[in-house]
């Protein structure tokens, strides 16, 4: 029924109704329909006595977003707003036009659309770090519950059920299908010391199977879970394909009183008579508040922006960068390919009983977090190690490609004379970045993109840490210069059953450095690593002692009245961790807070 309702939503119909009639005001008017506007907008209309009106920039899904192999699919249209980085020296070198691809979703249910589905939480030690900067009441043991509130993980089986919610609106499960490539990596981690455990649970390190935002092996999207469900609320309006421009703020008293906003090529004012939320994410909330006067004094003088409050907004940006290059070939088809996966069963098993390799989250099987010799806090994660069902090679629609940004020439120089060999990845990723970046405004029009400048590897250590990754990752062979002293997954003899070997043909740009070496595996970072979509940071959560500090631990952006900040962009420091059910926990513990703000009131 579900997927008969997103193909009809894919030739147009939509059981959104779309407001185009707006009231003069609204109690809270929330900018942005990702996964912290989307749980803000539930909670907050909760109450019948407020109105609330959720404002989204983007369409909502269709059937396509719903299956969760082909999710990489979906950063190629118009979905993703298709950011791109400034030119960096130190990243993404070896990328299309050497510029990094910054994907976010651009739907009802924002990047939760256009994600891998991957349900992580980080790690206890985040939480701790976050309310040790300053920020009361962000500590682990009091987000928790906020985790449970919004899960409903009723089918899942291989967790610690005392930390998992079955009520919650955001349905959490195992994927349809499972290669035998997932044990034999559990067991290899089993080998190297490390724990078969539930990520969700506060212990760290551990290797597990994945467990994805899904409902019977379609998306969850922050739509799916937190708005289709309230549609019948008479007291909130939805508004798609709505671009706000603009945060309106009497100059004189700080106090946000509305947005300004486009739909249908006529502009809107309307006003908000408690508060306005900003939830369009960690690139457009950011960009939202410089154009509305709240910023850095001297980007908003350059733009020509009267400077209402001067706030480090935009700085402390952090992500996640994986190296998604890697392929293990394998010597049984047992992998999940572009091709393999067009067979009539396969696409009858999930269309009728969404099971089988279509419910595969983005390809992602299994997840490990481990701890690389630059870890300086025994049991936190600097390394996270995704396993996936298929890899580059098997990409040959270009899907996967064109989201990480890999050239044509170097797909057929590196990956296309393999295209047809059973193969596998396993994508280290950085979890504890110690790079930081920036969003800074361009120019006055709301319309232009911001610059990007993401300075992903500036930090040596980054680029080290990654190396060990990979180290711990890739195939070693006991002769040869892969040789390190720690045991390596796919070196295990739970894989040698699968006689696996790598791709030996130098990355362009790093043909000169010896394959296999330390230095080799820096320049391979530097050229075709590739971000996550983890953006965080960028209105950052500090007490009033904090110079970069943009908003207050209750989420108010510093020396505005009525104008708080609800996404990734709060987040002081990235989690260990995928970010989406993160995000959502804080739209939980932000609605909790304007609620009991305004019952003293
Ligand atoms: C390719 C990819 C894969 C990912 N995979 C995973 C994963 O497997 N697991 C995981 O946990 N996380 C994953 N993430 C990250 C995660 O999905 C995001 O961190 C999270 O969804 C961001 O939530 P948010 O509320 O901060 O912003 P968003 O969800 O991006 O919401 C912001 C919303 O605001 C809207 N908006 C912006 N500007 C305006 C405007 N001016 N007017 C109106 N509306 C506006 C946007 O269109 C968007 O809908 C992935 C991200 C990407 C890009």
């Amino acid at each position: 029924q579900n997927l008969l309702n997103d193909f009809r939503r894919f030739f147009g119909a939509s059981d959104v109704r779309d407001t185009a009639n707006f009231r003069k005001s609204y109690d809270f008017v929330v900018v942005g329909a990702g996964s912290g506007g989307c749980v803000v907008a539930n909670r907050l209309s909760e109450n019948p006595e407020w109105s609330v009106l959720l404002l989204e920039a983007g369409d909502d899904e269709n059937f396509l977003t719903d299956v969760p192999l082909i999710a990489s699919l979906q950063t190629i249209t118009s979905y993703n707003w298709g950011y791109k980085s400034e030119r960096l020296a130190t990243a993404c070198l070896g990328l299309i036009d050497g510029r990094c691809n910054m994907p976010r979703g651009k739907a009802l249910g924002g990047t939760s659309v256009i994600n891998f589905l991957l349900y992580t939480r980080g790690t206890k030690q985040d939480f701790d770090q976050w309310a040790e900067l300053g920020n009361p009441g962000w500590g682990y043991d009091q987000v928790l519950p906020y985790f449970i509130k919004s899960e409903n993980c009723t089918k899942c089986r291989e967790i610690d059920g005392k930390y998992h919610g079955k009520s919650g609106y955001l349905s959490v499960e195992h994927p349809g299908y499972e290669s035998p490539l997932v044990k034999r990596f559990i067991k290899s981690g089993e080998e190297l010391g490390y724990k078969n455990n539930d990520p969700s649970a506060p212990y760290g390190l551990g290797f597990s199977k994945v467990l994805a935002t899904m409902r019977n092996g379609m998306r969850c999207s922050a739509s799916k879970a937190f708005l289709k469900p309230i549609l019948h609320r008479t007291n909130l309006h939805v508004s798609i394909k709505t671009r706000v421009t603009k945060i309106l703020i009497d100059p004189s008293t700080k106090q946000a009183y509305g947005v300004q906003f486009w739909k249908n090529r006529r502009k809107f004012t309307v006003l908000a008579t408690k508060e306005v939320v900003l939830s369009a994410g960690s690139i457009n909330s950011p960009h939202l508040l410089m154009l509305s006067g709240v910023g850095p004094r001297d980007d908003l003088t350059r733009v020509g922006i009267p400077l209402l409050q001067n706030l480090k907004v935009g700085y402390n940006l952090q992500d996640h960068m994986a190296m998604s290059a890697l392929v293990f070939f394998v010597n049984e088809s047992i992998t999940v390919s572009d091709r393999g996966v067009q067979n009539p069963v396969d696409i009858f098993n999930y269309v009728f009983n969404g099971r089988g390799p279509y419910t595969i989250p983005g390809g992602a099987e299994a997840l490990a977090f481990v701890q690389t010799k630059y870890a300086k806090i025994g049991g936190y994660p600097d390394i996270e190690l995704v396993l996936g069902a298929g890899a580059l090679n098997g990409d040959v629609y270009g899907s996967l490609r064109s989201l990480l940004g890999i050239p044509r020439s170097l797909f057929e120089r590196v990956y296309a004379p393999h295209a047809y060999k059973p193969a596998f990845s396993i994508a280290p990723v950085l979890m504890r970045p110690k790079s930081r970046g920036r969003v800074v405004i361009k120019d006055g029009n709301p319309l232009h993109w911001p610059k990007l400048i993401p300075n992903y590897f500036e930090n040596e250590e980054d680029v080290k840490t990654m190396v060990e990754g990979i180290k711990m990752a890739r195939w070693s062979s006991s002769a040869s210069v892969f040789c390190s002293s720690a045991i390596t997954i796919t070196q295990s003899r739970h894989f040698q059953k699968y006689n696996i070997t790598m791709i030996t043909t130098p990355f362009p740009g790093c043909e000169t450095v010896p394959f296999g070496s330390d230095e080799y595996w820096a320049c391979a970072v530097r050229h075709v690593a590739t971000t996550l979509g983890h953006q965080v940071g960028t209105c950052k959560m500090g007490p009033p002692s904090d110079p970069d500090a943009v908003v207050d631990e209750r989420l108010r952006v510093y020396g505005i009245k009525g104008l708080r900040v609800v996404d990734g962009s709060i987040m002081p420091n990235v989690v260990a961790g995928h970010t989406n059910a993160v995000i959502m926990m804080i739209g939980e513990k932000a609605s909790d807070m304007i609620k009991q703000e305004w019952a003293r009131k």
